[in-house]
């Protein structure tokens, strides 16, 4: 980091289901490792951990006292079940950092613009989504058409910047990190220079 006065911000990262939002961020995870001013996110979800998903999983119960308790950043609903992130990543934004979360269109949309929360919106061609989550076997097969029928509704959703993700993986996971590492160039700049 430089010595110049930093300002942190909140970086969503949105898309359909399938179009490689874990993937992507984890790849750009760890080829941005050395960065300490780039923090990816846990989430908290009242789902089990089973394969195809990494968070910390809550009952309900737990999840809603949690979230009463004021512990949480962000929280929202989808899907039948509770994402929210630990509010102790406030205080890496106030230190200057990009924080990354892996978010939802529905809550990101409901959101009023603000130059400390950047959006990012991950893509892939609708056969491509499809072919991902059933063979990424996580969700039933009911499960994924739902999954696959509320795309519709974000079809214009707005964003600081969209990544394709229909070729390599590395290919979307360097672009990624390639943004994030701009954007905390342009931080140094001040928060005029990337509000929406
Ligand atoms: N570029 C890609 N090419 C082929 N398969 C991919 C690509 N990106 C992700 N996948 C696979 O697609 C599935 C869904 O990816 P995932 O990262 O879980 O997406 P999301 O978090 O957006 O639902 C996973 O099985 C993952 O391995
Ligand atoms: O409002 P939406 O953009 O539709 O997103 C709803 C939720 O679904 C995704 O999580 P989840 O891990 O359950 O699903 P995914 O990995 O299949 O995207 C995403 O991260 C949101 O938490």
């Amino acid at each position: 980091m430089s010595t110049a006065q930093k300002t942190g911000a909140w970086v969503f990262i949105c898309g359909p289901s399938g179009s490689g939002k874990d993937s992507v961020i984890a790849y750009a995870q760890q080829a941005l490792a050395a960065r300490s001013d780039i923090v990816f996110t846990r989430r908290f979800v009242s789902r089990p951990v089973h394969a195809g998903s990494d968070h910390d999983a809550l009952t309900p119960a737990a999840f809603a006292a949690l979230a009463q308790a004021g512990g949480l950043s962000w929280h929202w609903r989808a899907h039948g079940f509770s994402y929210g992130i630990a509010r102790h990543y406030d205080e890496a934004v106030g230190a200057g950092c990009l924080v990354i979360v892996n978010g939802s269109r529905e809550h990101v949309n409901g959101l009023p613009a603000s130059p400390d929360r950047l959006v990012l919106h991950i893509t892939a061609e609708p056969t491509a989504l499809a072919q991902r989550l059933l063979r990424r076997g996580r969700d039933s097969a009911e499960a994924v058409a739902r999954r696959l029928e509320r795309n519709a509704d974000f079809d214009a959703m707005p964003a600081d910047c969209v990544i394709f993700n229909d070729g390599e993986l590395a290919d979307a996971g360097r672009q990624l990190a390639n943004y994030l590492e701009e954007s905390t160039l342009s931080a140094d700049a001040g928060p005029t220079q990337r509000a929406r």
